[in-house]
């Protein structure tokens, strides 16, 4: 399957400081990508390279088959971009605003109204297209900059920060409609929370100081290793003969950290434990262990 994006030994110099040093990577069709790094790591500088807002010192980019630098018209418009701050004009109606997107999109007048009517259907804004945007709730407005971005049915979608300063429905709802675009595109998404990136991406970056020190996918982060809490008499030395079980490290008398191998998910380790005989009161993916990564990988010196 062609990568959506591909970006080669990508470096980019402000004067003496290199933001971004020999950065390669793929997004492919269907894959949400999680964008992680501290502050100054480079992911907004990246964003910008692979929108066609910034150039690259060097390095080559590939969106959906066509270089950004030798043919940048086709390639951006494979892209929708929402910035960590939309770009909205308050004082417009959302139909407007999106009547006005359609056509910086170059998309036909005969279609327009349609692709309007689509948009706001994708992301839940059938019922708000007269109302002014300055008065929409944060959550709202962040979907009518989703809205934007995808008017034009790009095959690459690039959100930056795309949940923050939401309350918590708004983010779940924002999720699920990135969920759902997820299935037509692929998405590349910068965040700050490790939440965020267990609850929708299928595979994650990390940069630091303008170097990709991680690639992987989410889902080895998230399982290999689990939180169980058995009964207060159990005799636990057992767990460390379970099949799968690598390690395991006792939090207290009953909670244990479990460290699986291979393949072996939680489903595998309930039933053993219970098949021992023991009480299992609660077992869960060890939520710290993508966090523990980052800060591994990430401690010291930041760019200012
Ligand atoms: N126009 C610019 N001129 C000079 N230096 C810049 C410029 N833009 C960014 N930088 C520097 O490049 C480095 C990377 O910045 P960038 O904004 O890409 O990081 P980031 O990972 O997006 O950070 P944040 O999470 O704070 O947004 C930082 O050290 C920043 O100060």
């Amino acid at each position: 399957m062609a990568a959506l994006i591909h970006i080669s030994n990508i470096t980019r110099r402000y004067g003496d400081l290199c933001a971004l040093d020999d950065v390669s990577f793929e997004l492919q069709p269907g894959e949400v990508l999680g964008f992680l790094g501290p502050n100054g790591a480079g992911k907004s500088t990246a964003m910008q390279i692979i929108c066609g807002t910034l150039s690259p010192t060097s390095g080559q980019v590939i969106i959906n088959g066509a270089d950004l630098q030798s043919d940048p018209i086709t390639a951006k418009g494979h892209i929708g971009y929402l910035p960590e701050t939309p770009p909205l004009y308050p004082d417009m109606r959302v139909d407007e605003y999106l009547t006005f997107c359609a056509r910086l999109r170059k998309i036909a007048r005969s279609q327009v109204a349609l692709s309007v009517e689509k948009t706001k259907q994708r992301c839940g804004l059938a019922q708000v297209g007269s109302r002014v945007i300055a008065n929409l709730s944060k959550g709202y407005k962040q979907r009518v900059g989703i809205a934007q971005a995808i008017i034009h049915n790009p095959r690459v979608i690039v959100l930056d920060e795309p949940t923050s300063g939401l309350d918590p429905n708004q983010i779940q709802e924002i999720r699920d409609l990135i969920k759902t675009l997820s299935q037509e595109c692929g998405i590349l998404i910068s965040t700050h929370i490790m939440s965020e990136v267990r609850a929708i991406c299928d595979r994650v970056l990390i940069l630091h100081q303008g170097r990709l020190v991680y690639t992987g996918p989410v889902t080895t982060v998230k399982d290999s290793a689990l939180l169980i809490t058995l009964g207060q008499e159990s005799k636990w030395d057992y767990l460390a003969q379970l099949p799968g079980v690598s390690h395991v490290e006792p939090i207290d008398q009953q909670r244990f950290r479990l460290t699986l191998s291979g393949s072996t998910s939680a489903a595998d380790i309930a039933q053993a434990i219970v098949a021992h005989g023991d009480k299992l009161y609660e077992l869960r993916p060890d939520q710290g262990n993508l966090e523990q990564i980052f800060s591994q990988l990430t401690l010291g010196e930041t760019n200012p």
